[in-house]
């Protein structure tokens, strides 16, 4: 937790917005590092997702569309959006751990990243790279949808714009643990760590 110049008050830390295409490993990533970044003090916000219960795979919490819009009017969310036909909100609960200093890794979309960074200006954006050969293999290995959902996933990064300059890019082509390595490496260059 960071303190400001007194030594005495949480500073608002700052939201980790991890993005990339469906199937790049955005939640193996986390489920790899959560123990890492839990013991470093880092919360990872649990997702409500408009996805059947059943859904393999998911650490997230799954609502009916109605409960989603009633916790939505409610006010229930810090971020959401809608996307591969189904809506995602984020917990309004990431702003109390931000104003006490505590930072917050969130599972985010690309198609978001604009109005994530209205909301949170000084959010860090991560964005995952893969091969498009490699997210086709890995979508149809995880077996969480079918072929036509999995080619709606696909289709869905040529409508994407690509990562800015302000994205720190990671590649997950290749060993997951050496994706965690880089991303610790990463929040500690830019001092979230
Ligand atoms: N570095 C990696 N090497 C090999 N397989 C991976 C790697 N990272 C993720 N995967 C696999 O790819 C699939 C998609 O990963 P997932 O974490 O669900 O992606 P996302 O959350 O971005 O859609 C999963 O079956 C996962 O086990
Ligand atoms: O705008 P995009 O970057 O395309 O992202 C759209 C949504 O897809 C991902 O969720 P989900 O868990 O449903 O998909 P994934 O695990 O297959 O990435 C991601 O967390 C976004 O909520």
């Amino acid at each position: 937790m960071q303190h400001d110049a007194s030594g005495k008050l949480p500073v608002m830390a700052r939201l980790i917005y991890l993005i990339g295409p469906s199937g790049s490993g955005k939640d193996s990533l986390i489920d790899a590092a959560r123990g890492h970044l839990q013991a470093a003090g880092v919360e990872i916000a649990r997702r409500v997702i408009t996805r059947s219960a059943e859904a393999k795979g998911e650490a997230a919490l799954s609502v009916t569309p109605e409960d989603f819009e009633h916790m939505r009017s409610a006010g229930a969310f810090a971020l959401h959006w809608q996307a591969n036909g189904l809506c995602y909100g984020i917990p309004v609960q990431i702003d109390t751990w931000l104003a006490s200093g505590r930072p917050v890794l969130v599972n985010g979309s690309r198609g978001y990243l604009a109005e994530a960074r209205r909301r949170y200006p000084d959010l860090l954006a991560v964005g995952l790279r893969v091969s498009p050969e490699a997210l086709r293999a890995r979508l149809l290995a995880r077996g969480r949808e079918g072929v036509v959902e999995i080619e709606q996933r696909l289709a869905r990064n040529a409508s994407v714009l690509p990562y800015d300059d302000d994205v720190q890019v990671l590649d997950n082509s290749a060993d997951l643990h050496a994706t965690v390595q880089a991303l610790l490496e990463l929040l500690r260059e830019q001092h979230v760590l």
